[in-house]
């Protein structure tokens, strides 16, 4: 059980999250949007206000992503949106694929799209998603797929950025997440 807690507000929403080690001189707060519809909803109607205009479609990767895309793909009126899989399932056909590496994710994992994935992206305007940009390991996996796929990356988004990400001026986000060092 986490004893210390960082009280995020975000999008008219206040919640404590858990801060936990990743590392033996870095604690992250625990940031889960999954099973939370109240965090969903609001972050997506003002991350929809900030979405640039020409827009085709919306791409994630699993699986913190997932809830979000689908509620902001929705808000837009878009009928589609793109997740890029962690593994390469049975329905999956002629998969195309990328390194991933993520602060909280050990060693090196791999992003997938399948070749339907593919069709809708080819020569689109795509806006990548994710629930929090930290290192922007996932981002630029997510690009790179994106980008493998025919698609032109229009921008970056995200309702937390974390770490030296908030300093950043080319993501769209809505709030500030801190890292905790310690030795
Ligand atoms: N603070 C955080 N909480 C949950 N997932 C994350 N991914 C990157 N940073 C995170």
């Amino acid at each position: 059980m986490a004893k210390n807690y960082y009280e995020l507000h975000v999008a008219g929403c206040t919640r404590q999250l858990p801060i936990l080690p990743v590392s033996d001189t870095l604690s992250i707060a625990g940031f889960v949007i999954l099973g939370d519809t109240e965090i969903v909803t609001r972050a997506s109607e003002e991350l929809a206000a900030r979405v640039p205009k020409d827009t085709d479609i919306i791409m994630t990767a699993e699986t913190k992503g997932i809830p979000l895309a689908a509620e902001l793909a929705r808000v837009l009126g878009m009928k589609r949106y793109i997740v890029a899989r962690k593994s390469v399932k049975a329905y999956m056909q002629n998969p195309i694929w990328v390194e991933d590496e993520s602060i909280t994710t050990k060693g090196k994992q791999r992003l997938y799209l399948m070749d339907t994935d593919v069709e809708m992206l080819h020569g689109k305007n795509v806006l990548l998603l994710d629930d929090v940009i930290s290192t922007g390991g996932s981002m630029k996996a997510m690009k790179a797929l994106a980008e493998k796929a025919g698609a032109h990356v229009i921008g970056e988004a995200a309702i937390l950025a974390e770490g030296n990400a908030a300093k950043r001026d080319d993501i769209i986000f809505l709030e500030k997440l801190p890292l905790f060092e310690h030795e």
